[in-house]
This record gives structure tokens, C-alpha cells and sequence, in this order.
């Protein structure tokens, strides 16, 4: 299934600086692993905004919240999720 989320990142200001480096190495760690296994297809920075938008192709509902609530910034990060189906005009098989 496929699944574009919204994720929005809110750090705490008075983070510490070396807690906050560590933070966003294991964040893209684990994020381009996500992206190695094809669980996350894409992700798009938000310009201008802590923001991203990851089209993630999972199983379902389950291994996309195991997905996003492993991420290491998940304390951080306001989610917002939908589910997307085939276009009925789309020429591809992916819609792309
Ligand atoms: O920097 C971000 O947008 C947060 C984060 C979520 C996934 C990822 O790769 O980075």
C-alpha cells in the first residue's frame, strides 16, 4: 500500500547541540535504510519548513506506523497520513 505522509519536525529549541547532531545522524540513517529497502520511495524536503513529505509503499497500516514510529526524531515529529489508491486515469501501473 502506498501511504504519502506529511512529517513535520519540531525540535526543542534549547536541544542540546551534540543530542541534536546525534538526532539527525541516526535520523537519516535509518531513514535512507527505509529508503534501501524501497519502504520509503521518495521523500521531498518542504521548502523552506522542518518539513517533509515521504511516500512510503508498505504492507499496511501496521508497518507504516512501525516505520514512522521507529524513526529516532518520532518524539519530535507531528504526522499527517493518507492512503492512496490508483488513479483511475493514471497511465502507469504506479500512477506515476
Ligand atoms: O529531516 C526531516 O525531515 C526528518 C526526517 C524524517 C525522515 C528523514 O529522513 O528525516
Amino acid at each position: 500500500m502506498l501511504y504519502m505522509v506529511r512529517m513535520e519536525v519540531n525540535l526543542p529549541p534549547d536541544l542540546d547541540p551534540t543530542v541534536r547532531e546525534r538526532l539527525v545522524a541516526a535520523e537519516r540513517e535509518y531513514s535512507q535504510g527505509l529508503q534501501r529497502s524501497g519502504r520509503i520511495a521518495a521523500i521531498w524536503r518542504v521548502s523552506g519548513q522542518f518539513a517533509n513529505y515521504c511516500l512510503f509503499d508498505v504492507a499496511d497500516n501496521e508497518e507504516l506506523h512501525e516505520c514512522v514510529s521507529g524513526l529516532p526524531m518520532f518524539p519530535y515529529i507531528s504526522t499527517t497520513v493518507e492512503a492512496l489508491s490508483r488513479h483511475p486515469n493514471a497511465l502507469g501501473a504506479t500512477g506515476s
